[in-house]
């Protein structure tokens, strides 16, 4: 059996929103709860990564979303998970059907937020060199560099970068 680990990144700096958005409250319940509630019915486990009471990034906290990917990636391959789904703490809306295409395929990552993606466990070793010795940070590029599938939403992801954002839900 394919046993899928679910990963909810909620390290970062939360600057433009002001405060710690993992927390910030949307219809009653904190956005970190909401992403883990996404993720829920799809997997088998769920951790939160990057903060206390999570597990931490790896090789080190700072480095942003791919540093939490890394730490989720090792975290299921050594617990014997095949592959893992990521999601941010900000995206507090996914619809089922991106779940779906996501999971469908091989390694794959939604083009409007590729924070949001599937990934084989096995690329944990992988990933770590990429972050020391890799030309970029950005998700999106390493996601491209490990030649996995870009996914098209075809409705908008919900991202909370601001208040303001939090407002327009
Ligand atoms: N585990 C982990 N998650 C992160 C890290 N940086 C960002 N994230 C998460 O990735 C998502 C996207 O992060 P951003 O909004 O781009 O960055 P941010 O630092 O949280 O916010 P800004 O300071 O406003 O850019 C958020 O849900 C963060 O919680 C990190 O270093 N580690």
């Amino acid at each position: 059996m394919t046993r899928l680990l679910g990963a909810v990144l909620a390290g970062g700096r939360s600057s433009r929103f002001g405060s710690d958005k993992a927390i910030a409250l949307w219809d009653g319940k904190r956005l970190l709860d909401r992403a883990r509630g996404l993720l829920d019915p799809w997997c088998d486990d769920v951790v939160v990564v990057g903060r206390d009471g999570g597990i931490a990034d790896l090789p080190s906290p700072g480095l942003g979303p791919l540093g939490g990917i890394a730490a989720a990636l090792d975290h299921g391959a050594t617990r014997g998970f095949r592959c893992v789904l990521t999601i941010s703490c900000d995206m507090p809306r996914v619809p089922k059907e991106v779940f779906e295409a996501l999971l469908r395929r091989g390694p794959s990552y939604c083009v409007e937020a590729p924070v949001l993606g599937h990934w084989p466990a096995a690329l944990g070793a992988q990933l770590l060199s990429y972050l020391e010795t890799g030309p970029s940070r950005s998700v999106k590029a390493w996601a491209q560099s490990i030649g996995a599938l870009p996914i098209d939403a075809e409705v908008p992801i919900a991202n909370i970068n601001t208040p303001a954002d939090l407002l327009a839900l």
